[in-house]
């Protein structure tokens, strides 16, 4: 948890290196100080859920399209966990955002992962490939879901979708961020959302810029192989 001046301070290291979005409840995109956004969209996260519930892999909407609109948001997102015991009323949420979206022309993030009791492995490609073509069937515009491994089938994730794909998190094993970002944009995926190994980073801003530089260079067609990126603190 952080203060008020943190907070924003946080924020504006992120923007300053340039991210193109950030993805926050409702509660603190109210508290984000006006100047600070600039290009950086506005994602407002419209599920939650805690490590602590009697089912961890539970979400409920905590908000709705309609107040996302008010707080100036440029997308919502809407997180799906395939294969829990809730799968179906989170499921049902998803068509809900989905259709309230296509009324107030919102973006729709899906982040959907297949996660809970029925999953052995929630890095099967199949399972992942599954997983965000459930999100095109309801609606969504993009989809973050889990990575696949090896890292390497991540492609055939990609290829078997029509909407983007962002890749969540970072590499399981905490090696190196910027590498690992940069194999996932070689096999296709369109942008990386990384939360606690920046958000620890001795400098947010530096490591978003490196990242930042992995997409914008695989948007222009000049991603360099892995093996040429010089790896750093991450
Ligand atoms: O996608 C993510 C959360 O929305 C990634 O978060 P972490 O990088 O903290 O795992
Ligand atoms: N980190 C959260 C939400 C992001 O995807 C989770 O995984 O439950």
């Amino acid at each position: 948890m952080v203060s008020q001046a943190r907070w924003n301070g946080l924020l504006r290291a992120l923007v300053d290196g340039g991210a193109d979005a950030v993805v926050v409840h409702k509660g603190r995109a109210r508290a984000i100080a006006p100047d600070i956004l600039r290009h950086c969209a506005l994602v407002v996260h419209l599920s939650a859920g805690t490590v602590h519930a009697a089912d961890t892999d539970a979400k409920v909407l905590v908000g709705d399209v309609e107040e996302a609109v008010r707080l100036g948001a440029d997308a919502v997102s809407v997180h799906v966990n395939l294969g829990s015991d809730t799968e179906h009323r989170q499921l049902k949420d998803l068509g809900t955002v989905a259709a309230s979206c296509d009324l107030w022309n919102m973006p729709l993030l899906a982040m959907i992962y297949p996660r809970g009791p029925r999953i052995a492995d929630p890095h099967d490609p199949a399972l992942l490939a599954h997983a965000v073509n459930i999100a095109a069937d309801l609606g969504a515009d993009l989809v973050k879901t889990s990575v696949a491994l090896p890292m390497e089938r991540m492609a055939e994730v990609v290829n078997s979708c029509p909407l983007p794909i962002l890749a969540a998190g970072g590499p399981p094993d905490g090696s190196d961020l910027v590498s690992h970002g940069t194999s996932l944009m070689l096999a296709g995926c369109r942008g990386l959302a990384v939360g606690r190994r920046i958000f620890s980073s001795p400098s947010p801003s530096s490591l978003v810029a490196r990242l930042a530089a992995v997409v914008h260079a695989a948007e222009a067609g000049t991603t360099p192989h892995p093996s040429t990126i010089a790896t750093g603190a991450a």
